[in-house]
């Protein structure tokens, strides 16, 4: 039985979106099962529609399927990458989150493999308390944190950050894309091994 990953993300002008592709990329290239999946937008329509920029990464999305309470019942690991937004996690990746109670109280979200990553416009502008917050929310399900520490040598050309990837907006850099493979390969090692 192959190890199965959810790719979850919410990305208002594509650097969440082309982190989480990176991750499906590298998680299949590791042998997993995986389904990328997209956090619901929850903003008014007509605060979307207003931003030019918002509105067309929706649309570059519209393909991917939004998150389901089956897709957190079905993988073994989560690989979450979420805008920082004044410091924490967007308030739509939030939302979904506080819909998981009934799936929490069956115990299903327990022992899942767990890790994170993020932007924020300014290097230092809230990437850590992001990813520890999604961290202290994965410690209530009862799920296993898998950070990537410094336990590759990308991790000392990336910016460094041992909670998870981090960067600003823009596209993956080459640098980007190693860190992130290597997040999502120790993902799935770590998922797999808790599934067996
Ligand atoms: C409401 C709001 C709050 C934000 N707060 C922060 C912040 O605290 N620190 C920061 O550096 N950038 C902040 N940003 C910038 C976002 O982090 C940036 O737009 C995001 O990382 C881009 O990701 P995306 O391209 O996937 O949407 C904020 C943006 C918005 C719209």
């Amino acid at each position: 039985m192959s190890t199965k990953i959810a790719i979850i993300f919410y990305s208002t002008y594509g650097t969440n979106h082309g982190i989480a592709l990176e991750a499906a990329r590298a998680a299949e290239a590791a042998g997993a099962e995986v389904r990328l999946r997209r956090v619901r937008e929850t903003a008014p329509r007509e605060v979307v529609e207003g931003q030019q920029a918002w509105r067309e990464q929706l649309e570059k999305m519209q393909d991917i399927p939004e998150v389901s309470l089956d897709d957190m019942e079905w993988a073994n690991g989560y690989f979450i990458s979420v805008p920082t937004r004044f410091g924490v996690p967007a308030s739509q990746f939030r939302a979904f989150v506080d819909t998981l109670g009934p799936l929490w109280q069956t115990g299903a979200l327990a022992n899942k493999a767990v890790t994170a990553t993020t932007s924020a416009q300014n290097p230092h502008g809230g990437q850590e308390t992001t990813l520890q917050s999604i961290y202290v929310t994965a410690m209530h399900w009862g799920s296993v944190i898998v950070a990537p520490g410094y336990a590759d040598p990308v991790k000392f050309e990336d910016g460094g950050n041992p909670y998870g990837y981090s960067c600003t907006p823009g596209p993956l850099d080459e640098t980007g894309k190693k860190s992130v493979e290597f997040q999502a390969r120790r993902l799935v090692e770590y998922a797999g091994k808790l599934a067996r």
